[in-house]
């Protein structure tokens, strides 16, 4: 895998405005926002590898997402501050319905997620996939597939190579990891931000785009506890 790299401003910003600015003082410049929806079966740890990367820790408890919760962090890349705003999506149909076109509008990128443990969560990525197709993402929308869950090692079910077998027939690059244990196979850390970087590369005159924070409800997280290389 490409090595990532970018240095960690800030997890969640609420607010574009610029409160405490000094007067006379320039306005901010505005950073590209690059808006990166998660989707895959309820349980596989979307909200977990969410958090992971914005707060730079694994939660201490999660409830099924009902809707969507996104969740931003500042880096800066090659001098460049981009948002990476991550949409984590809910998995249970019922929680989803009434905010599916939120999801995909202005996507700029895509991760799929399945649980390593429950090889029916792999079994589901064609209807997620058929999902995006209905939804008329671009084919150049940068996609990944990630196998969470790599921690429980006596509990998996989903084989690499089956999983690679899946990843290349549909062209997107395949990372293993775990959102509770980072330290096994890919870091959380890397995969977002090697993401990131083919999004900067890749967009070049990409504009900012604000998301829907009229209907949209923005959960605040806690800053990391450390500086994250997770
Ligand atoms: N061992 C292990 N458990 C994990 C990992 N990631 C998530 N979990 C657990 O899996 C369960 C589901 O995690 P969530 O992140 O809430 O799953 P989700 O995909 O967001 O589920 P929905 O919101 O219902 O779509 C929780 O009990 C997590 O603690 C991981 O990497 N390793
Ligand atoms: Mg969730």
């Amino acid at each position: 895998m490409a090595s990532a790299s970018g240095d960690v401003e800030s997890s969640l910003e609420l607010s574009l405005t610029g409160s405490g600015a000094l007067p006379g003082a320039l306005p901010p410049a505005r950073s590209r926002i690059f808006k990166i929806i998660v989707i895959g079966d309820s349980n596989v740890g979307k909200t977990c590898l969410t958090f992971r990367f914005c707060a730079g820790r694994f939660p201490q408890r999660t409830e099924a997402t009902i809707g969507v919760d996104f969740r931003e962090r500042a880096v800066t890349i090659d001098g460049e501050r981009i948002k990476i705003q991550l949409w984590d999506t809910a998995g249970q149909e019922r929680f989803r319905k009434s905010m599916v076109q939120h999801y995909y509008r202005n996507v700029h990128a895509v991760v799929f997620v399945y649980d390593m443990t429950n090889i029916a969560s792999f079994h589901s990525l064609p209807s997620w996939i058929e999902e995006c197709k209905q939804h008329l993402l671009a084919n150049d929308i940068p996609r990944i597939l990630v196998g969470n869950k790599c921690d429980l090692r006596s509990a998996i079910q989903v084989p690499t190579d089956l999983a690679q077998k899946f990843a290349d027939t549909h062209s997107m690059p395949l990372f293993e990891t775990s959102a509770k244990n980072p330290n096994d196979n890919d870091h959380v850390e890397a995969i977002f931000m090697t993401l990131a970087h083919k999004l900067k590369s890749h967009k070049p005159l990409m504009l900012s785009q604000p998301p829907d924070r009229d209907e949209i409800h923005i959960k605040p997280e806690p800053k990391p506890a450390t500086s994250c290389w997770c």
